[in-house]
């Protein structure tokens, strides 16, 4: 039980890798506060709480589109007066509608970075800012990608969001690192969930992804439970500002 005790909010937390690791907090210990956007299928959320629940642990959920830069705070407040408070925070949200770089529609690229950048923003600095009013530190993760250290040509609008995603946990970790706050980022690789599906379903591409993982598979949302866990624990207690690939290898593989 490595989170005992502890209070953990997380956005986009409805489906894939949130999902695993909301799932996995709780069977670490923790209370959750669960983030999604509200249009996914009501179930998925019931379904969870109820998962989280019979573990014996709290567990409170908030619908709220993360490009609005008020639905942190919202998260936020609705873990202190259900939780608590806030000891992690876990910016997950995130889209990656795939399309080429020469007529990316505008609507495309400004949605991509307002859900994935700048919501993200408001809700770690609302989560800080909890943080530091509590006065006992707290860990903050953001999953970026392994985007955010290479390009993909039907990625131009999402992979600098993953980039801005790592340099701001850098940033943070310095700005917050005073407070106690670490800040880390988590870099999944190519992950079987709902954002890649129709991109995983052309038998060439998947084949060419996996080829280049030296583990031999594409990743579960399973496989971010444990460097997420370890991250928001207090074995990382020394561990900030850092990144940690969590992609079977794919970075790495050159030839
Ligand atoms: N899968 C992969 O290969 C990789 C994924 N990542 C990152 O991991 C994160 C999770 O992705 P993944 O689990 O794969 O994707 P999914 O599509 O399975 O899940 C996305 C989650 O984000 C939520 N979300 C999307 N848009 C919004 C919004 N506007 N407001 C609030 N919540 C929103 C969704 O909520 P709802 O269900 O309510 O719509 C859902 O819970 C993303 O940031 C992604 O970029 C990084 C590297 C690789
Ligand atoms: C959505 C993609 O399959 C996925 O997203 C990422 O961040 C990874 O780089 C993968 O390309």
């Amino acid at each position: 039980m490595l989170l005992a005790g502890k209070r953990v909010v997380i956005t986009g937390a409805s489906r894939g890798i949130g999902r695993a690791i909301a799932l996995g907090c709780a069977r670490h210990g923790a209370d959750v506060m669960l983030g999604h956007s509200g249009r996914s299928n009501e179930d998925d959320i019931l379904t969870l709480r109820q998962q989280i629940e019979v573990l014996g642990r709290k567990v409170a959920d908030l619908a709220g589109d993360i490009g609005d830069p008020d639905t942190g705070a919202a998260l936020i407040a609705g873990a202190v007066e259900q939780l608590g408070g806030v000891d992690v925070f876990i910016s997950n949200a995130g889209i990656c509608p795939f399309h080429a770089f020469l007529d990316m529609p505008r609507e495309t690229y400004y949605r991509t970075v307002n859900t994935n950048l700048n919501g993200a923003y408001f809700a770690v600095q609302a989560a800080a800012r909890q943080m530091q009013q509590q006065g006992e530190g707290g860990a903050i993760i953001a999953v970026s990608s392994i985007s955010a250290l290479v390009g993909g040509a039907m990625q131009t609008h999402y992979t600098p969001t993953k980039a801005g995603l790592l340099s701001l946990m850098q940033s943070c970790a310095i700005a917050l690192g005073p407070l106690g706050i670490r800040c880390n980022a988590l870099l999944p690789g190519t992950i079987e969930t709902d954002i890649n599906r129709q991109d995983l379903a052309d038998p060439h591409k998947r084949s060419y992804m996996q080829n280049r993982i030296p583990l031999g598979r594409l990743g579960q949302p399973e496989d971010l439970v444990g460097p997420a866990v370890f991250l928001a624990s207090d074995l990382a207690r020394y561990v900030t500002g850092a990144s940690l690939l969590v992609d079977g290898g794919m970075y790495v593989n050159l030839q």
